[in-house]
């Protein structure tokens, strides 16, 4: 029997996660499509974190349901069994090793599970070489390869970390507002750049800032108490009454 083909790789089913009794999430329901990027907006508090905490299996709801690719159960499965399922997490602040050469850092990323003085000592394969090549063209640093991760800009080295991530083919990216503290063209090339990812895979990016979220032009999410206020386009997201009056009224 061959498995449904459904459009859907991740789904969120009335999803409740409570802290001492505060719903950081309350009955929140999701659904992203394979090879969709969508914006998660909201104001502080709103659960957007959290959200991407259950995703990742950091945080177990209380209540609810997570499944990925319509068969995978994340909320019995432990962080690292999520991430081997294909669920990659960029947090805010960049972990390249800064010591390292742009190429190695990459090199360390795609033999991850053989420990790094291993990786480093022992030949690249010409495979190796070539994948290399592609996510270093990818992420716009084929000029800076050699250079050490720790001279890079701040938006240079986030690039270096989704290069990284993506190393390990994730079938879902989920990022942690990747504009904060970049310049206005970085802010820019970063959404060049995530779209170009979401060619193949689907990301989901948490972001405060609105300018970055036009230009991701993707469908929108705003969440508000730990549920969705409203989603849909950015122009009628923010267009909401509601959506104004608690997070881009302020
Ligand atoms: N471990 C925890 N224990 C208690 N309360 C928590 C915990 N984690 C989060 N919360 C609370 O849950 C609510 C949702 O937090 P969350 O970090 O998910 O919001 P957010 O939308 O990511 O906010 P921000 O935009 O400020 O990052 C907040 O009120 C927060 O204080």
């Amino acid at each position: 029997m061959t498995e449904p083909v459904t459009p859907t790789l991740l789904y969120l089913d009335n999803v409740t996660v409570s802290f001492d009794g505060f719903k950081a999430l309350n009955a929140l329901s999701l659904a992203l499509d394979h090879t969709e990027m969508r914006a998660i907006i909201g104001p502080n508090g709103a659960g957007k974190t959290t959200m991407m905490d259950v995703i990742t299996g950091k945080t177990r709801p209380n209540q609810g349901t997570v499944l990925f690719e319509g068969k995978h159960d994340l909320t019995s499965l432990d962080e690292a069994e999520i991430a081997e399922l294909g669920i990659g997490r960029k947090f805010q602040t960049p972990t390249v090793f800064d010591m390292h050469s742009i190429e190695d850092n990459l090199l360390l990323a795609l033999k991850g599970e053989r420990g790094p003085f291993s990786a480093l000592l022992s030949r690249h394969t010409n495979q190796e070489s070539e994948r290399i090549d592609a996510l270093l063209e990818r992420v716009r640093l084929t000029a800076h390869r050699q250079r050490r991760a720790g001279e890079l800009s701040h938006g240079q080295k986030q690039w270096l970390e989704i290069g990284m991530l993506l190393a390990q083919e994730p079938k879902l990216l989920l990022v942690d507002e990747p504009a904060a503290g970049m310049t206005d063209q970085e802010t820019a090339d970063t959404a060049d750049l995530l779209r170009d990812i979401a060619k193949t895979r689907s990301v989901v990016v948490v972001e405060h800032d609105m300018t970055f979220v036009r230009e991701l032009d993707v469908k929108v999410t705003c969440l508000h108490e730990g549920s969705v206020l409203a989603e849909g386009p950015l122009d009628a997201v923010s267009a909401n009454e509601r959506v104004i009056e608690v997070y881009l009224g302020r």
